[in-house]
């Protein structure tokens, strides 16, 4: 069969999210459309990531060759360079050999997608409904990612950071006894994601035994949120949700997020009703003299299938548009 020739932004575009242990594909068949043909691979089986976009073109998607490629991934982006920080993949956009390709960080292409979302794909955590201006996007999964979405006026700007390695948001005394149980035990400089992640509620529940004296077996995070009648599963989930109200607002003052704080990652649409039922809000909106500004503020949670996806459609319309006419 002779090779087809494909020009940058040719349709369809491959849109991918990438995280420690999931690789998501999908292709856009029209710009502004939502991916489709998505597939979930298990990045462990492909040494690269080159194959594993090989094997989702030719096993979910009828062997095309898209003319644009947007992959959010979770790690630090270096322009045409990606390490992801939990997996052994890394190397250069370029051996993907696709006409027109760009990363974005994991939370940057979630914060592309905020003002896609709509309807069921979002729930009020409290506060008002989410308005104009800046949004902040943040989010305990395998790590704690954050971002920032700002408004101009050549549309919106994503701003990707490491707010997820600012250090710990204690408040409460119970938490500063944890920090310093975690200090005691190897860690000195507890930072956010060590405490709000998957692998977080397994040390804050480690670190609550030993704050209370007793022996608790090692538990994963998904037997820690599935243990509701054990008082320190229990115990465990609620301080966790306090302190991540107390990490969001922190962040939406550092960003002005006047247009709403949207929580995102793995964990959080497993436990929708108790970060409810939690301090979340209150601690959210706990803060001396900023307690009027936050309770202004909309909080937000996302329970959408693949955000991060559909911001790296998003992405490509966008930019679409911008290299197509230049
Ligand atoms: N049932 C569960 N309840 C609570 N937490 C869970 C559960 N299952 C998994 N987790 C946590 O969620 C984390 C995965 O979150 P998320 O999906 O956001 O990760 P990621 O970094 O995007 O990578 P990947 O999806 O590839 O794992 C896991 O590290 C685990 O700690």
């Amino acid at each position: 069969m002779p090779e087809v020739s494909v020009s940058a932004f040719d349709l369809p575009w491959l849109v991918a999210d990438i995280g420690g242990t999931n690789a998501r594909f999908g292709l856009v068949t029209s710009p502004g459309a939502r991916p489709s043909n998505v597939a979930v691979l298990p990045g462990a089986d492909y040494p690269t990531l080159p194959e594993a976009v090989a094997a989702y073109l030719a096993e979910h998607a009828g062997g095309v060759r898209p003319g644009a490629a947007c992959l959010a991934l979770a790690g630090p982006i270096d322009g045409e360079h990606y390490k992801l920080t939990n997996s052994h993949w890394s190397g250069s956009i370029r051996d993907l050999d696709v006409p027109y390709a760009r990363l974005l960080n994991d939370f940057e292409a979630l914060a592309v997608s905020l003002p896609h979302l709509e309807g069921d794909e979002l729930v009020s955590l409290g506060g008002p409904a989410p308005g104009h201006g800046v949004k902040a996007v943040l989010g305990p999964g395998t790590g704690l990612g954050v971002g920032g979405l700002v408004p101009t006026e050549r549309g919106w700007t994503a701003v990707p950071g490491e707010g997820g390695h600012a250090t710990v948001p204690v408040f409460e005394p119970r938490e500063i006894e944890v920090v310093k149980a975690l200090q005691a035990h190897g860690l000195p400089h507890v930072v956010a994601e060590h405490l709000l992640s998957g692998p977080g509620l397994v040390r804050l529940h480690r670190a609550l035994a030993l704050v209370n004296g007793v022996t608790a077996p090692e538990l994963t995070a998904s037997d820690i949120v599935a243990r509701v009648d054990d008082s320190l599963c229990a115990e465990t989930v609620d301080v966790f949700c306090g302190m991540l109200g107390t990490f969001a607002g922190n962040v939406a003052l550092t960003l002005g997020a006047r247009g709403g704080v949207y929580l995102a990652g793995g964990v959080l649409p497993r436990i929708v009703e108790r970060v409810r039922a939690s301090a979340f809000r209150t601690r959210f909106e706990d803060n001396p003299d900023m307690a009027a500004y936050l309770a202004g503020i909309g909080t937000v949670l996302i329970v959408a299938a693949q955000p991060g996806m559909t911001g790296a459609a998003a992405w490509l319309s966008q930019h679409a548009r911008t290299e197509l006419v230049s």
